[in-house]
């Protein structure tokens, strides 16, 4: 078995409603992020590729630009713009292509926050 895994970063803005710290977080503000696509498999014997890293990257990049320098809560299909929900958004929107995707993480190096997604079909 093999991982390959790529990463792209983008810089957004969004709100949120929370329990906790309500006032900054409804206020617009904004975070860096860095996503990483995590990919498993063999080989194909003839290309040697568990996937060819030019469709990771320009699937990737469609992501990239639906995100980078964005409103968040702008994106009907992201709901509340939370790690939780943008890792679950970009591997919604890579999976339909790259088909041995594994796993999405979102960090937030600033905080030293990550949050993963293995798609709905993983158990404990
Ligand atoms: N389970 C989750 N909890 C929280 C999330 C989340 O995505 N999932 N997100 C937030 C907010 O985005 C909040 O704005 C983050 O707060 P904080 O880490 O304090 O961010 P700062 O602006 O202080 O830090 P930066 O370094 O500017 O990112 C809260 N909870
Ligand atoms: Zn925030």
């Amino acid at each position: 078995m093999f991982e390959l895994s790529k990463q792209f970063r983008f810089d957004a803005a969004h709100t949120l409603d929370r329990v906790i710290e309500t006032e900054t977080s409804r206020r617009i503000h904004g975070h860096s992020y860095r996503a990483e696509v995590f990919v498993r498999g063999l080989p194909d014997p003839t290309t040697g590729m568990v996937v060819d890293l030019g469709l990771l990257q320009r699937t990737m990049e469609g992501a990239r630009d639906a995100l980078d320098h964005r409103f968040l809560d702008e994106i009907n299909d992201l709901g509340p713009a939370t790690m939780e929900n943008l890792s679950r958004w970009i591997w919604n929107r890579l999976s339909p292509v790259i088909g041995n995707l594994h796993k999405v993480t979102v960090y937030r190096d600033s905080s030293g926050e990550a949050c993963s997604y293995w798609g709905e079909e993983v158990v404990a």
